[in-house]
């Protein structure tokens, strides 16, 4: 089990001016896993994922990558090149640009400076392009301009441009907030179908979509570990219906007859 580990994050505590933000939390990824992390506001979920892309320094514990990389203290840039993506909730496109040159760009910070030297054939790059925007649901949409998409589009476009990067896990923040049902829908899709070669962590409050999606899910209160387990195992779980879902179920009702 523990060699299957892509991420492992070991008794992680954060502090902002002697705030506790997280508290001894610890998780364990495995290769291919889409991983759901819910939790009231202000759980800590966000500063885990800050912790985990090198934003946030922890002032304890640790994180380790592929079974033996010690990435607690190293920087944003080196963890992500090692294969951590993270994508916050402000999509971070080139709206003047086409859809395709966005993820052109994005080939192309993943090759670096060596990419001019040693390119690989336009030919290549092309099939990688074209399979990459029929993955996010674009190909239709590769001429156009990116600040014209919808605002579930541009999100896809976002993943699409990450993805190009080549990362073994990929870090998303509320990915479907202010999506159509439709968006949300087509979303879950597409994150099954990245954990077919990735692993996935999503910090997510859209509790209908969890359930539709998740096969394990990490539920953290107050910066610490409450519960985690398959979707009925935590729903089943009172502490959470009380400090999570019970609260979240009449957010869920307002949201649905909205
Ligand atoms: N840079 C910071 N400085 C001070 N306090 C912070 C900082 N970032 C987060 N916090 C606090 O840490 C706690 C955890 O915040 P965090 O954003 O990780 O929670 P969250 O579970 O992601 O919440 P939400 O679902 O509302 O986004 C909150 O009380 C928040 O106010």
């Amino acid at each position: 089990m523990k060699e299957s580990a892509i991420l492992q994050c070991d008794d992680v505590t954060v502090e902002f001016d002697g705030f506790k933000a997280v508290r001894g939390m610890s998780l364990q990824l495995l290769k291919g896993e889409l991983r759901f992390l819910i939790g009231p506001n202000g759980a800590g979920k966000t500063t885990m994922l800050d912790v985990i892309c090198g934003k946030v320094r922890p002032s304890s514990g640790k994180v380790t990558f592929g079974g033996k990389v010690d990435i607690t203290r190293k920087k944003e840039h080196q963890i992500a090149e090692l294969g951590i993506g993270r994508k916050f909730q402000a999509p971070s496109i080139f709206p003047s640009m086409t859809v395709e040159e966005n993820l052109e760009i994005a080939m192309r910070q993943k090759r670096g400076v060596f990419a001019t030297l040693f390119a690989k054939t336009r030919g290549e790059d092309r099939d990688r392009i074209g399979g990459q925007l029929q993955m996010i649901g674009l190909p239709d949409k590769a001429s156009w301009r990116a600040g014209g998409l919808s605002h579930g589009e541009k999100q896809w476009l976002e993943i699409g441009m990450l993805l190009l990067q080549e990362p073994e896990v990929l870090l998303l923040d509320e990915p479907v907030a202010g999506m159509t049902d439709k968006e949300t829908d087509k979303t879950g899709e597409l994150l099954r179908e990245i954990a077919r070669q990735r692993s996935v962590v999503v910090v997510e409050h859209d509790m209908a979509f969890v359930r539709s999606f998740a096969s394990k899910v990490t539920v953290m209160h107050e910066g610490r570990l409450l519960k985690e387990g398959s979707m009925d195992e935590v729903q089943a779980d009172d502490r959470v219906a009380e400090v999570y879902l019970g609260k979240r179920r009449d957010a869920d009702v307002s949201r649905s007859t909205a």
